[in-house]
């Protein structure tokens, strides 16, 4: 058995209660699980679900004792300290704060992966972290340049050119080097997870993936020799498909991985065929990062009816990757 960190995210949404069914549930996992997060939230949480298991508070994950549930207190936050379902600087900030001491235990190797419950992006700016994400987090304090979000969701995988930008930018950081570095990294991460020569297809920007130029030139300027350049490395990447058909190709398993050029692109097919049981992966990192497809949900955070399959999930895909 080895350690995984578990970031409970912001602690107004759903993040501690998906923690803490995942943890508890029937599924038996590889790895044992220590939550990086607040000691009262969970208390209050374990409470709630009427999870028997006693809560733990260690200062380091080492500590870990089987039978427990396991809980670095990052931040001491308590349940009056906030409202259930809104958003605040303090969770934003608490968020951010869990995420950097699991990032930096990972790094000592004090754990052998990072699984992040979901913050909420207007408390985390809020909170003082202009970051877009959690993936801006890890590749910040991690050091690292060349990195792109993966989402598995369903019988579809998907990376992304770009993802928390606003749309008119997405279309500007479509660039040749940018597009290979990401069939670089599709290819390198389906290779560790046990595919040989994975069948990358490579989306276009525009309809009908430009129409030889007539509703663009992306595909002709960027993308194009950005496949050829991953070719010529002895990479199986063919494209620009049309968007509109590429993913329905890949459902039928002409594909194992689309790369796609922005955040919509990619989430909405996934979205739409693996929402329960989707996993996002940070693919670059030095760590291994996985985290829930969906977010902090505070329309129904408190309520005890979240649906703790996706994070199950990513922490089993976590394991995978150990
Ligand atoms: N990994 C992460 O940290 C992620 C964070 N976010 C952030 O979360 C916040 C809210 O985002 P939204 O777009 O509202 O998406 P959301 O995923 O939080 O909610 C969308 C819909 O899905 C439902 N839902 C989400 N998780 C669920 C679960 N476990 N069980 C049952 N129903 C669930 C919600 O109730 C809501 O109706 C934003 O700040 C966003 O940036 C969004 C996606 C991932
Ligand atoms: O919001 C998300 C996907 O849309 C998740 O982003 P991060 O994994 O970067 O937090």
């Amino acid at each position: 058995m080895y350690l995984i960190g578990i970031t409970m995210g912001d602690p107004a949404g759903v993040g501690p209660e998906v923690t803490l069914k995942a943890i508890t549930s029937k599924h038996s996992f590889k790895a044992q699980y220590v939550i990086y997060g607040s000691v009262k939230v969970i208390e209050y949480y374990r409470n709630l679900l009427g999870i028997e298991l006693p809560v733990n508070k260690i200062s380091r994950a080492g500590d870990y004792k089987g039978g427990r549930i396991n809980v670095i207190d990052v931040v001491d936050i308590a349940m009056e300290d906030f409202e259930i379902g809104k958003v605040s600087p303090k969770c934003g900030d608490a968020a951010f704060r869990y995420v950097e001491a699991a990032v930096k235990d990972a790094l000592e190797g004090d754990i052998r992966a990072v699984v992040t419950a979901p913050l909420n992006k207007e408390a985390l700016h809020l909170g003082g972290h202009n970051f877009d994400g959690h993936t801006e987090i890890f590749a910040k304090l991690t050091n690292t340049s060349k990195y792109s979000m993966m989402l598995f969701g369903g019988p579809l995988k998907v990376i992304h050119v770009s993802t928390h930008t606003s749309l008119r930018n997405a279309c500007d950081r479509v660039k040749k080097e940018r597009v290979f570095d990401v069939i670089n990294l599709a290819n390198d991460t389906l290779k560790k997870m046990g595919i040989k020569e994975p069948r990358i297809a490579v989306a276009g920007l525009n309809p009908h993936a430009g129409e030889s130029g007539i509703f663009g030139d992306e595909e002709i300027k960027e993308i194009t020799p950005a496949i050829e350049m991953a070719r010529e490395n002895g990479i199986n990447a063919e494209g620009p498909v049309p968007p509109d058909t590429v993913f329905l190709k890949a459902v039928k398993g002409k594909y194992d991985i689309v790369v796609v050029m922005y955040h919509d692109q990619g989430h909405i097919p996934v979205k739409l065929l693996g929402f329960d049981t989707g996993v996002n992966m940070t693919v670059g990192l030095p760590i291994i990062r996985t985290s829930v497809d969906h977010g902090t949900a505070f329309d129904i955070a408190g309520k005890g009816i979240a649906d703790e399959k996706s994070m199950i999930e990513a922490m089993k895909t976590a394991e995978m990757f150990n």
